[in-house]
Order: structure tokens, then sequence, then C-alpha cells
């Protein structure tokens, strides 16, 4: 039996430069993971691939679990199967890349678990296929993203800060995030190269004040409460809030855990949904444990 952490990453900055003749956006981000982490249990199974789901709500079908096994067998031509267990921590649909993290412990596990021999880079490529954020997760630490996002360049590491992670209780759905930035005109701006040129200079401070994330602005515009919570989050302190990813999660960071821990009742206590945490060197983590496919209710 194999256990993956799957952590979910957020991002320091966003650019979005255009749109793609593919249909997706050109886009330059720094992404970076945080220990927040879906814990996943495989072990081998006859006749399929078979999916327990249990903590934050997400569909069993269609899972990205699934999809991501499935296109690791179809790739390699591998007939066995595999009872996946999944503790879904990571909120979904919530700019934090769970999805993306839990397939990415997927392609990782089994590529173990079914003795396939697939190198990094083969992973990396076919998990493109099934979603950007995919390699980055694969991959973890701190790394710029361009192209779709999925084209990487690991970046040099930021020391354990601090993450407070606040959210309402809805989620926002990625394609219709970019689909609403179209249709509205954008000044340009560029906080990944500032990120990434401070986080060169080994200015880490420097490096994550200037983050930004061109996203904010369209989901503020319909989400003015998210706006008045990103200014709430830097009064309390915060060396930089804002929108992870496509949102709707703000995240805020801090100098430790025990001060964004200090921050967090004072945000749910006005209704938000609050996690801490701290930034992470690396995404997925892999533990051989004993072997209990027996226990398995499949
Ligand atoms: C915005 C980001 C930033 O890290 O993350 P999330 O907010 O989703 O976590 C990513 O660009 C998302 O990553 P991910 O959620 O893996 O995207 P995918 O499943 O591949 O794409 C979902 C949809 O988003 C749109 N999309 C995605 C990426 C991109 N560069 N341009 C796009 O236009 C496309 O409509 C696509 O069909
Ligand atoms: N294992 C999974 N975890 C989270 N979401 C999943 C998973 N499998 C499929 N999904 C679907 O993927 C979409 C995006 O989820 P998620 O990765 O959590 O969000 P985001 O792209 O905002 O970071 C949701 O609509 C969700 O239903």
């Amino acid at each position: 039996m194999l256990l993956a952490l799957a952590r979910a990453k957020i991002n320091l900055a966003l650019e979005v430069r255009g749109r793609r003749p593919d249909g997706y956006h050109e886009i330059v981000t720094v992404l970076q993971s945080i220990e927040l982490a879906d814990v996943l249990t495989f072990a081998p199974a006859e006749g399929g691939l078979f999916l327990e789901v249990s903590g934050e709500p997400v569909p069993k079908a269609n899972n990205l679990v699934l999809r991501a096994a499935e296109c690791l067998r179809q790739a390699t031509g591998y007939r066995g199967g595999a009872f996946i267990r999944l503790q879904k921590n990571i909120p979904v649909a919530a700019g934090l890349g769970g999805g993306s993290a839990d397939a990415a412990a997927t392609l990782v596990a089994l590529n173990r678990l079914w003795r396939l021999g697939c190198p990094e880079e083969f992973l990396e490529r076919l998990g493109a296929e099934i979603g950007v954020d995919i390699p980055f997760c694969l991959r973890g630490g701190t790394a710029l993203g361009r192209g779709r996002g999925d084209e990487l360049t690991s970046l040099p590491s930021l020391p354990a800060l601090g993450v407070l992670l606040v959210k309402p209780f809805y989620g926002l759905a990625t394609a219709a995030v970019y689909q609403e930035f179209d249709l509205h005109l954008h000044p340009p701006r560029y906080p990944a190269e500032e990120v990434t040129h401070w986080l060169y200079k080994g200015e880490w401070r420097l490096a994550v004040k200037s983050g930004g994330n061109m996203l904010e602005e369209v989901v503020f515009r319909r989400h003015p409460e998210l706006r008045r919570l990103k200014e709430e989050l830097l009064v309390a302190g915060a060396f930089y809030a804002g929108l992870s990813g496509t949102g709707p999660t703000l995240f805020a960071l801090f100098p430790s855990w025990e001060e964004a821990l200090d921050k967090a009742p004072v945000f749910a206590a006005q209704g938000w949904r609050v996690w801490v945490t701290t930034t992470a060197r690396r995404g997925i983590r892999l533990f051989r444990g004993e072997n209990d496919a027996a226990t398995f209710t499949g």
C-alpha cells in the first residue's frame, strides 16, 4: 500500500497576457506549494479502478484521480487496477489546485505501485494533458509557470512562511473567471516578473510583497466582499494578501505559522472558512505502508 500527500498551491503572482489560439490564456505565474494537503492511499486491485472519497465534498464520477489513473493506464498499456482512497482536505473549486494535486499524486503513486518506471518528464507531459496545474503539483516548491501555466522553471525557495487561507462558502469555476476576464480591458502588470526578480536576488520579503494577480479585479467586481477581505488581511499585518488563482480563496502571508494562527479567529468569527498552514518546498510525498488491500471496501 502506498500513501501520498498531495499538497495544494497558491499563486504568488499571476499575469494574463492574452488569449491563445487553443482557447487557453497565455499566463505568467509564480506558483508556491503549501502544506495543506489531501491524503490518498493506493492498493493493488484486479478488475478496475475503485475510488472512495471522504472529507470535502467532491464528485466521484469524473474525479481527476480516476482520470489520471485511466490516462496512465492508457499511455502505458498497463492492465491492472487499484483501490484508491481520497481524504479530501483541500477545499474544492477554491483556486488552490486541489484536483490537480490529487491527479499528480495519483500519477506518482500508481507509477510506483504498478512498477511502470515512467520518468518524471513523462508524468509531467501526461499530467499537462489532464490539467495545466498538474505539472507544477508534481514538481512542487516555488516555480515560474509560462504558456498555459505548465511550462515550468523552478525558482529559489521561500523560507517557511505562515499562510492564512480565507474562503467564502461558495466556489468559483476556473473557466468562468477566465471568460469574464476577456470581457474587460486590463492595464498590463508584471508582478510575476517582479517576484521572480527578487527571488533570484535572495530578497524573499520584497519578492512576496511584489506579488499580484490580474484575475483579482474581475473576481472582486462580482464579489466586493472579497476586496474588503483583502484589505482586512493587510490591516491584520500580512506581508501580502491576494487571490489564489481564479479564487475565491484569499491567502495572506505572515512571518510564521504562529502569527497566521493568531489572526485566524478574527476571520473565522466573521463567518469565513479559514485554514492555517505554511509554504512548502515539495509537492507530492509518497510513503510505503502496510499492505492493507484486504481492508479496502472498494
Ligand atoms: C487559474 C489557475 C492558476 O494556477 O489555477 P486555479 O484557480 O484553477 O486553481 C490555473 O491557470 C488553472 O489551472 P487548472 O484548474 O489546472 O486548469 P485546467 O483544468 O487545465 O483548465 C480549466 C479551464 O480554465 C481555462 N484556462 C486554464 C488555464 C489557462 N492558462 N487559460 C485558461 O483559459 C480554460 O477554459 C480551461 O478549460
Ligand atoms: N479530486 C478532485 N479534487 C477536487 N476537484 C475535483 C477532483 N476531481 C474533479 N474535480 C473537479 O474539478 C474542478 C476544480 O477543482 P479544484 O482543483 O478543487 O479547483 P481549482 O481549479 O479552483 O483549484 C471542480 O469542479 C471539481 O468538481
